[in-house]
């Protein structure tokens, strides 16, 4: 049996709920982690560089080897002593699923390591059980627009079409919101009328990804779940949502926990887009990065 003693897994960043798909639909983006493993004998060693490299923890508490660990005692082995080098490409707690990408890039590369004793579909249920929902951790794995429903037995999840007319524009702020901060404000229970708008505008932005249907996607962008609860924690969020839509979007939504905000528009209209977004957060005082990002159809990938 052949032993492999080093692996590099790329994973990319996820945008989750598009507005009324809270914690079951995310797209993967063209931005990347890069994580190498090399089995090593001296002990954990840790070494971080690119965006954000210091807020990056450099022991065990490290989300990434928190993941390579919990696959090995999934399979009920000894992870082996590693190197990990982290090229950070994707934000920290800003809404782009930069834990996603520490949790597939940790299990992917300990399968990978121990000869792949799990199958995809086994790797995902344990990234979703370590994420705690399906939405960032599905798409960073698989690449694409991804939905994920519950089964009697686990989990569906249906490749949904995306119309390559139809741009991602991502306006990302200087300031960190954590997921779990984000989450802390939401309602445990909502009312009836909220669950039918947001079952109704989910199916209408499906039917408006696969189409591009203009009046389908002005009018699918919009939720009552968590976005109402989570505004008041992104200042300018009104600046820029207002600014976005004058300048041609079919709307915009909290990409993620957020903070980053998410407009969705066609190629014509994307540049003045990311100019009117970037400038409506900086009259509110915020230094924001704004780019179109295309949709990544390969998720996660061993280099
Ligand atoms: N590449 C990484 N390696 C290790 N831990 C990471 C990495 N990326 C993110 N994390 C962990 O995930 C946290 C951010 O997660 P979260 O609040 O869910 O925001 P996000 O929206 O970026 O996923 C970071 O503070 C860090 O603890
Ligand atoms: N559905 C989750 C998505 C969190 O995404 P992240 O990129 O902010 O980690 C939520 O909205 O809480």
């Amino acid at each position: 049996m052949s032993v492999i003693s080093t692996v590099t897994v790329k994973v990319p960043a996820t945008t989750a709920n598009l507005g009324p798909g809270f914690d079951c639909i995310g797209a993967a983006l063209k931005l990347y982690n890069e994580f190498k493993f090399t089995k090593n004998e001296g002990g954990l060693i840790i070494q971080v560089s690119g965006t954000e490299a210091e807020k990056v923890q450099t022991d065990e508490s490290n989300l990434l080897y928190q993941a390579f660990v919990r696959l090995y005692e999934h399979i009920k082995q000894t992870p082996p002593s590693v190197k990990i080098e982290i090229k950070l490409g994707v934000p920290l707690a800003r809404g782009l699923g930069s834990s996603a990408t520490a949790i597939v890039g940790g299990l992917v590369a300990a399968n990978e390591l121990a000869l792949s004793p799990l199958s995809e579909l086994q790797v995902m249920e344990l990234a979703i059980a370590m994420e705690g929902h399906p939405d960032n951790v599905v798409p960073a794995l698989l690449g694409g627009c991804r939905l994920a429903a519950t089964s009697r037995t686990g989990w569906e999840i249906c490749d949904l079409t995306w119309h390559r007319d139809i741009v991602p524009v991502v306006a990302i702020p200087d300031f960190e919101l954590s997921t779990s901060e984000a989450r802390r404000v939401l309602p445990t229970e909502v009312s009836r009328a909220d669950a039918i708008f947001n079952a109704s505008h989910l199916a209408l932005l499906l039917r408006g990804l696969a189409t591009s249907r203009e009046e389908w996607l002005r009018a699918a962008l919009q939720d009552k779940l968590h976005q109402p609860y989570r505004q008041a924690l992104i200042p300018g969020y009104d600046d820029v949502n207002v600014a976005a839509v004058a300048a041609g979007a079919y709307g915009m939504v909290i990409s993620g926990a957020g903070p980053t905000l998410l407009a969705l528009t066609d190629a014509a209209q994307a540049k003045t887009v990311v100019t009117a977004m970037a400038e409506a957060w900086q009259q509110a005082g915020i230094t924001s990065i704004v780019r179109s990002l295309p949709i990544d159809m390969q998720g996660a990938v061993i280099l």
